[in-house]
């Protein structure tokens, strides 16, 4: 029998939050021991709309950490809170399983250090759905064989950040294969301010925010006479929550930070 991973999740009134929370009550060897959030602080889930759980609801996380004793934090939260939620999980010896994006990289160098001194697993998932983590792992090998690309993603307009982490995995992805390269043409100007994008090492970052979009992206190679787009698309919440299982299982077996699924995939 596999042992019981007790979770808490921090964010559970939110679109991620709730499939996570369905997640952890319908996986067996998950127990949800509580759940962080800044509001309904005393209650139990199943105190609010939609929850079937009788997990506490916690204000404060520290009071969450002590009272429930976790093993994993997953959070999808905003990217401030998640921030300051990863470094005290860490502080406390809880591993953190973090979905929200937006974290830069002088955040991740410093989680990085925290969770060397603490030696335990961290892992940092810019994107938990399969389908996503192929299409980075073929535009880094597709990188190698097309020097011009621009990434387009794609998302709903309650999205916080731009670009996503998605994207910005992406790109870094891609620009740790390539020459470093200025795209399109040395004298362009930009009538209107942003018209080419966000700019990483020479990539261009497009992000649409559109109701009806879920999580989408596209990455297009440009070379002689030849495209190659490369697209993934999360028509709902689910299409990410076997990752954050496989994540959380992961996240017990490592004493280090990882920073992207495809990390721990063959
Ligand atoms: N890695 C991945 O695969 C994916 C990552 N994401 C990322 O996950 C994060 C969450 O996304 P999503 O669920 O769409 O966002 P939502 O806005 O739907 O959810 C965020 C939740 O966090 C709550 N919250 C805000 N402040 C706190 C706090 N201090 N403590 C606890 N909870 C708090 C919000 O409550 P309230 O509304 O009351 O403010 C809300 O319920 C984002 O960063 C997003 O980019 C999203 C999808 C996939
Ligand atoms: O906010 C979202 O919705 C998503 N955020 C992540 C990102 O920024 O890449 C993952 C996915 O794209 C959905």
């Amino acid at each position: 029998m596999e042992k019981t991973i007790k979770v808490v999740i921090a964010g559970p009134r939110g679109r991620m939050g709730r499939e996570a929370v369905k997640l952890a009550e319908e996986t067996a060897h998950f127990e949800l021991v509580g759940v962080v959030d800044h509001k309904f602080g005393g209650m139990q889930l199943s105190d609010l709309e939609g929850f079937t759980s009788n997990a506490a609801i916690y204000e404060s996380m520290t009071e969450c950490f002590t009272e429930t004793n976790p093993d994993v934090l997953i959070d999808l939260t905003t990217p401030e809170i998640g921030k300051k939620h990863t470094r005290l999980a860490l502080e406390y010896g809880v591993r953190p399983v973090v979905g929200t994006t937006g974290f830069s990289e002088s955040d991740l160098k410093e989680l990085e250090g925290l969770t060397e001194q603490k030696g335990i697993g961290a892992i940092i998932a810019p994107n938990f759905a399969i389908g996503a983590i192929l299409m980075m792992k073929f535009s880094k090998m597709a990188a190698k064989y097309f020097e011009d690309v621009e990434i387009l993603e794609m998302h709903h307009d309650q999205k916080l950040d731009a670009p996503s982490g998605t994207g910005m995995k992406t790109a870094e992805l891609i620009a740790s294969v390539r020459e470093s390269k200025q795209q399109g043409h040395p004298d362009e100007t930009e009538l209107l301010p942003g018209a080419r994008g966000a700019e990483f090492d020479g990539i261009r970052l497009h992000s649409i925010r559109l109701p009806g979009l879920i999580a989408h992206q596209e990455v297009i190679f440009g070379g002689n006479g030849q495209s190659l787009k490369i697209r993934h698309d999360s028509y709902n919440r689910e299409s990410f929550m076997s990752g954050v299982k496989f994540a959380v299982e992961q996240a017990m077996k490592i004493d280090v930070l990882v920073y992207g699924l495809e990390n721990l995939m063959e």
